[in-house]
């Protein structure tokens, strides 16, 4: 059979059939082939006495007398037919199904699938799929039987047919990859891996078939990548960097660089001298030191003849990123200039004015920076400071301009490098894997709601000592429905400690307080600032060294990581108390995993597999890759070597040879490119 043909001329389809098909997205033999099953059932024959409470079996047994009807007190009128598997008697059930009592005679031989249990000391078998059969048949009966996740009016049944009859004439399909990749990865040809999707033959083989498609999903996803990629930065660059002179910038440093950050500025350098422009993603643990690595970029840009740009995710962060790159860069002439959104029009009308002509070296500010209307002299860098957040279509933004800056990105939390090799797929990667000398792990404690006094007392004698504290409340106004509220604890604060100067800060606030509140507490007029999740990323008090989050069950573990740390960021010694309430043994878990383990890294990978992919990323990311057989969670080996592979196959330029054409056919018609 022609694999485009309509699934309507297959065997046993037919018109009424051939739509219900439709509706799920089948229209020829091929997406029939190419529609997975959601689950298998292990259909290895059991006795009774082996089928397992709660998940399904196949049961062969033989019809033991006619079946009859009962009515539950509940008035629900159930078929029980007497089965024995040749030992053991029981019934197969089935509820709401009166026409089943007549399907069966004695000596029928059946096979029951279905979940079991023992109901006064019988075996019953729950509404179960059966087939009937000789016993000699059963060896043909799939032992690893699909589920396919269909709509009604199809069964699985009639979809395990449909699909087996095209499975029994040869499949003429075209191989995607390359035959010289089916070797060198060992992968299972298409083929025999459609088959073994279906129908597999054995478990490994189905692990392999499995295996083969996720290689395929994520190469053709890891190229779709760097082809747009190309498209959109695969500018030559001018090579116009010459002066990579660091000393006068280090000499100004009040400390040295950890080997961790002069690595990666090493990457950066390696980017800047090469002919393609820059984009590199940086990753970090928090308070790792991501910020001096961008100002070096800034300052190499800058000492080129280049203006920077440096994007920021909240106001508050572009008014403290504005005062640590003045410092790190006036001292060598380089003007920098933080554009908020609320200025009054003629500063900002200033700024943009100065921007355009070239006389501000650096400007930093929100996202808005590149949606606005700014126009710059000679924009050659920009780096955002990223909260999980796309950066493509802002960097697009700028290419559109008629800018192709080099660009950094930094990822304000630590992501797993599953997540970040998709959805920074078209980035390369480079990591600040070491911390600032002297930084001491925050020691981390979860508690009930009992200890809150002796915890605030204990934030008292921090400030005593001339330290500074945080306090989180998931809410920001008092409401009903339980949450602590940075208002009320605020209010509590003051009452109990008068001596202490308490402030507050949440996202409600005008700019211009909340600027207020947080130089405040830089300065440290503020002894404890009591705020929303708003302190969360980046926010960089040193001298703080305690932070108490309020229903810290209403965070999730990289959040809470995050906030976290806000302190430790000094050779303090700091510390972490999350209160909760909640009796939830999973949330216990959770949260206990907080003071078992410091590693940012770690805490995302478990923040990934506890919440999945989506929840992990916050916000439901459009653009964010869904894959059928790849696993975020897992396949990091797999990502590693499909990027590898992709990354040689446009290096060489493969996709222009006869080897790969269907490879490059599959991308023409799935991503619409090349
Ligand atoms: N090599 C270093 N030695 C000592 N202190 C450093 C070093 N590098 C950075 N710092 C200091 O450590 C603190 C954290 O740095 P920075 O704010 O750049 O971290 P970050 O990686 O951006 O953290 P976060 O992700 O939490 O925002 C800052 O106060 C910074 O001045």
């Amino acid at each position: 059979m022609n694999l485009l043909s309509e699934v309507q001329y297959i065997k046993g389809v037919g018109p009424s059939r051939a739509k219900l098909l439709r509706s799920l997205g089948i229209n020829t033999v091929m997406d029939l082939l190419h529609f997975f099953p959601r689950r298998y059932l292990d259909l290895t024959p059991l006795n009774f006495e082996q089928g397992h409470d709660d998940s399904v079996g196949a049961f062969p047994c033989i019809v033991a007398d006619y079946g009859y009807e009962v009515l539950t007190r509940s008035r629900m009128r159930i078929v029980k037919i007497p089965v024995t598997d040749g030992r053991r008697k029981g019934s197969a059930v089935f509820f709401n199904q009166p026409y089943m009592k007549d399907a069966f005679k004695p000596g029928d031989k059946l096979v029951l699938i279905g979940k079991i249990r023992k109901n006064y000391g019988e075996y019953e078998i729950l509404n179960p799929e059966w087939q009937k059969f000789e016993k000699t048949d059963y060896v043909d009966y799939a032992r690893i039987c699909p589920v396919y996740p269909l709509t009604k009016g199809l069964t699985q049944k009639i979809m395990r047919k449909i699909i087996k009859s095209v499975l029994q004439d040869p499949l003429e399909v075209d191989e995607v990859l390359p035959q010289s990749v089916l070797k060198e990865y060992r992968l299972m040809p298409k083929a025999s891996a459609l088959r073994n999707i279906h129908f597999p033959e054995s478990w490994e083989k189905l692990t392999k078939a499995q295996e083969r498609f996720a290689f395929e999903e994520l190469l053709l996803f890891q190229l779709a990548m760097m082809i747009t990629r190309r498209h959109l930065m695969g500018e030559k660059r001018k090579n116009t960097y010459k002066d990579f002179d660091l000393k006068p910038f280090l000499k100004n440093l009040p400390f040295s660089l950890t080997e961790g950050q002069k690595k990666v500025i090493k990457e950066i350098i390696s980017d800047l001298k090469s002919d393609r422009i820059m984009n590199r993603l940086i990753q970090g643990d928090v308070g790792s030191g991501k910020t001096v690595v961008a100002s070096i970029a800034l300052y190499l840009a800058v000492k080129n003849g280049y203006q920077g740009a440096f994007m920021v995710p909240t106001e508050i962060l572009s008014i403290q990123h504005g005062a640590t790159l003045k410092k790190f860069l006036n001292p060598h002439g380089i003007k920098v200039e933080v554009l908020k959104g609320d200025m009054p029009k003629a500063v900002k009308e200033q700024i943009l004015c100065d921007l355009e002509k070239g006389r501000i070296d650096v400007v930093v500010g929100t996202h808005a920076l590149i949606q606005e209307n700014v126009k710059f002299y000679r924009l050659g860098m920009v780096v955002t400071d990223e909260q999980h957040r796309f950066g493509v279509r802002q960097r697009e933004a700028l290419v559109k301009k008629g800018y192709y800056p080099d660009v950094l990105v930094m990822s304000a939390t630590p992501i797993p490098r599953t997540l970040a090799l998709t959805i920074y797929s078209d980035l390369d990667i480079s990591v600040i894997d070491t911390m600032p000398r002297g930084r001491q792990k925050v020691d981390t404690y979860v508690v009930d709601e009992s200890m809150r006094t002796r915890v605030y007392k204990f934030m008292e004698s921090e400030i005593k000592k001339g330290n500074q504290a945080y306090v989180v409340c998931p809410a920001v106004e008092e409401s009903d429905i339980g949450l602590s509220s940075v208002e009320e604890i605020g209010r509590e604060l003051q009452d109990t400690f008068p001596h202490l100067r308490i402030g507050i800060l949440h996202g409600k606030m005008k700019t211009e307080e909340k600027d207020r509140i947080m130089k405040d507490f830089y300065d440290k007029k503020i002894d404890v600032l009591v705020a929303t999740t708003v302190v969360e990323v980046g926010v960089d008090v040193p001298s703080a060294t305690l932070i108490v989050v309020e229903n810290a069950e209403r965070f999730g573990l990289a959040q809470l990581h995050q906030l976290r740390g806000r302190v430790g960021r000094s050779d303090l010694k700091s510390y972490c108390v999350l209160i909760s309430g909640s009796k939830d043994m999973g949330v216990k878990a959770r949260l206990n995993f907080m003071m078992k383990t410091h590693n940012g890294f770690e805490i995302a990978q478990k923040d990934l597999e506890l919440r999945g992919p989506g929840e992990f990323l916050g916000v439901k990311q459009h653009g964010m890759p869904e894959f059928k057989f790849a696993s975020l969670i897992k396949d990091l080996k797999l990502l590693e070597t499909t990027k590898t592979l992709a990354d040689e196959i446009i290096e060489k330029d493969l996709l222009s040879t006869h080897e790969y054409k269907g490879l490059k056919r599959t991308l023409e018609d799935k991503f619409k490119i090349v």
